[in-house]
C-alpha cells in the first residue's frame, strides 16, 4: 500500500493534545508528510476536536490537570466515534500523578497505538520501576515485554530505541532504521508519535501501517543527516526529508525484521 499517497490524498486531521516541548516541531513534522494538524490542550475544545478527527493523539508531555482532563474527553469521543487514539506515554512512572493519569487513560480509553520509548514500555509492562526523564534508560526493549503490553491493552505497541519493536501481541517486527542524531534533538519521539496519527488514519491494518511509519522516520532522519551536521541542522533537513519522502524510497530502504 502506498500510505504515502494515500496520506496526501486525504490530508488528515490530526488533533494532537501534547507537550510544549513538541508542538511546533509535531505540527511541522506533520504537515511535511501530508496530514492537517491542530494542537490544542482544553477541555473545552477536547470533544469537538476528537469528533471532527481523522485520528487523535494524546502525548503526556509536560502534563497538567486541565491536559489529563482534556486527554481523557477526547479519548472517549473518540473511541466512540471509532477514531484511532495513539498515546505516548511520556516519563511512565515519573511522578505519582503522572502514573495516575497513565493508568486511568490506559483503564478507560481504547488505544490503536501506544508509541513510546523503551523504557517507558518497560514501565507499562511491569520490568521497570520509574523513568525520571523523558529519555529514556534503556537502550532497545526486550520483545516480549512490548508484547506483553500489547496483549494487556489489546493494541499495538511501538517500543523506539536503536532497534524499534513493532507488535499487535501476536506479529512482532524489528525495525534497524533511524539514525543515532534522533536522540540529539528533543521531541523526536513525540514528532514520530504524532505521525502514528496519520498512518492510522489510512490504515487497513493497524498493525502493519505502525511498522511502516516507524520505518518511514528511520529513512527520513537517515536520508536528514546526509545533508546535516549537527542537531540544528538536522531539525529542518528531517522536515524537508519527511516532505520529500514518497513510498519507493520507504521501500528501498526498510531495514525490517519479522520475529
Ligand atoms: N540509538 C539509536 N540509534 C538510532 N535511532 C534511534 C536510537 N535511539 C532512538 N532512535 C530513534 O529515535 C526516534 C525516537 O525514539 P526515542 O526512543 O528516542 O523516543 P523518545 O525517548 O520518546 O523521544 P523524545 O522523548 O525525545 O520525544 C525513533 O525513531 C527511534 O528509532
Ligand atoms: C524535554 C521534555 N520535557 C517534557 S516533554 C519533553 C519533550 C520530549 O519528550
Amino acid at each position: 500500500m502506498n500510505y504515502i499517497a494515500k496520506i496526501r490524498e486525504k490530508s488528515p486531521f490530526i488533533y494532537n493534545i501534547t507537550n510544549e516541548v513538541a508542538t511546533n516541531f509535531a505540527a511541522n513534522g506533520l504537515i511535511a508528510i501530508g496530514a492537517s494538524p491542530a494542537m490544542s490542550n482544553t477541555p473545552k475544545e477536547a470533544e469537538e476536536n476528537a469528533s471532527h478527527a481523522d485520528a487523535v493523539v494524546l502525548n503526556l508531555g509536560t502534563l497538567t490537570e486541565d491536559r489529563a482532563e482534556a486527554m481523557l474527553l477526547a479519548g472517549l469521543k473518540a473511541n466512540e466515534k471509532g477514531i484511532p487514539v495513539i498515546l505516548d506515554p511520556i516519563a511512565a512512572g515519573g511522578t505519582k500523578f503522572r502514573t495516575k493519569v497513565i493508568n486511568e487513560l490506559l483503564e478507560k480509553v481504547k488505544f490503536a497505538a501506544i508509541r513510546a520509548n523503551a523504557g517507558e514500555i518497560s514501565v507499562l509492562g511491569g520490568a521497570l520501576d520509574i523513568m525520571k526523564s523523558p529519555d529514556s534508560t534503556v537502550e532497545s526493549i526486550d520483545p516480549k515485554i512490548a508484547q506483553t503490553v500489547a496483549k494487556e491493552y489489546d493494541t499495538v505497541v511501538i517500543a523506539t530505541g536503536k532497534t524499534d519493536v513493532i507488535t499487535d501481541g501476536t506479529r512482532m517486527s524489528l525495525c534497524n532504521n533511524g539514525h543515532t542524531m534522533l536522540q540529539n534533538i528533543t521531541a523526536s519521539g513525540c514528532l514520530l508519535s504524532s505521525l502514528v496519527g496519520p498512518y492510522l488514519s489510512v490504515a487497513e491494518d493497524l498493525y502493519e501501517a505502525s511498522v511502516e511509519v516507524t520505518a518511514a522516520y528511520g529513512i527520513a532522519a537517515e536520508l536528514a543527516m546526509k545533508k546535516a551536521e549537527g542537531p540544528g541542522t538536522f531539525i529542518p533537513a528531517l522536515l524537508d526529508q519527511l516532505y520529500l519522502l514518497d513510498q519507493e524510497t520507504v521501500n528501498t530502504y526498510k531495514k525490517l525484521q519479522e520475529i
